[in-house]
């Protein structure tokens, strides 16, 4: 998967990189893409054994998943961060806390590689628009980001809706590709069903994960449904150009780009 594929990337599984087991199991799993985290999710002792795993791990890599390397906030741990995942065979670095373009350059020099941003703080929503364009995608951290907001732990995602619209405006004026943030509770598949739905309505192209149970859903409910594929090839079929009355419904020529789109993202 490439910068220009990346909108059909559906799944992204975080993972710490100092845990072998995930990293494993990881292996067998089907997410579209596999984030070896060495950040927030590696404890400080374990950061130097967490680096060399992520560059074994990405060696031999994910099967058909595209391996990402997240690395740490400017700093020592992340000059070696960058240094590492420089000759590594990760596909994408992964910039946490991105507050402006500079920490976007500095990960793209410093590795290389092309770079997908986590828009999580107050600033990094605000500069959104002027880091989407130097990015392959940005990622929604709504963890980060409700703390960055001074809102309490559990908030509902309403108070998120603004900054979440924003990524996604930022993205598509860019034309990168946008990821939801993830879904805290794990034995929820309802609640977050529900929350992947509701990524989608906002425009998203796929959703971050933590946990080998939310992959299938965020599969299934980022992928377009047969009945939408089928509406969509109506549509096209009956489109003559213009203003016209389709199933009850006025549609025009941005409605026949939208269902080209939906059937190149399904056959792909
Ligand atoms: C959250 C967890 C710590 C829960 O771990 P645990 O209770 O041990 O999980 P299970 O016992 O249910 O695990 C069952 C098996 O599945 C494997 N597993 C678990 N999680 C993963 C995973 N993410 N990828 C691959 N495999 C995984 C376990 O190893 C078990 O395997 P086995 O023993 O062989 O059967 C844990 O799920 C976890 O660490 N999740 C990822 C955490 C993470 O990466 N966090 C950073 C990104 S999230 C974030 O904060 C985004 C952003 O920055 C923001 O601010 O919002
Ligand atoms: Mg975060």
């Amino acid at each position: 998967m490439t910068h220009d594929d990346l909108s059909l990337c559906r799944s992204l599984l975080f993972l710490p990189a100092s845990n072998p087991r995930a990293i494993e199991k990881a292996r067998t799993l089907g997410a579209d893409m596999v984030v070896l985290d060495l950040e927030d999710a590696v404890k400080p002792v374990d950061k130097e054994m967490a680096r060399t795993a992520a560059v074994e791990a990405a060696a031999r890599g994910f099967g058909s998943s595209v391996t990402a390397i997240r690395v740490n906030s400017p700093g020592a741990w992340q000059d070696r961060d960058l240094e590492a995942v420089k000759g590594s065979a990760a596909v994408f670095a992964v910039v946490p806390r991105t507050a402006g373009r500079d920490d976007v350059d500095r990960v793209a020099a410093g590795t290389g590689k092309p770079v997908l941003a986590m828009i999580e703080t107050a600033p990094g929503v605000l500069a959104a628009a002027g880091i989407a364009p130097a990015t392959s995608g940005l990622i929604v951290g709504t963890n980060d980001l409700g703390a960055s907001l001074g809102l309490r732990r559990g908030s509902s995602r309403q108070a998120l809706t603004t900054a979440l619209q924003m990524a996604v405006i930022a993205a598509r004026a860019a034309g990168v590709a946008v990821f939801d943030g993830v879904y805290n509770k794990l034995d929820d598949p309802d609640g977050f069903a529900t929350e992947c739905e509701e990524g989608r309505l906002f425009g998203f192209d796929g959703k971050s994960l933590i946990h080998p149970n939310q992959i299938e859903a965020a599969n299934r409910i980022f992928s377009a449904d047969s009945e939408e594929i089928e509406a969509a090839r109506r549509l096209i079929e009956a489109a003559t150009g213009g203003a016209e009355r389709f199933e009850g419904e006025m549609i025009e020529a941005m409605h026949v780009a939208q269902a080209q789109k939906l059937l190149a993202k399904a056959r792909a």
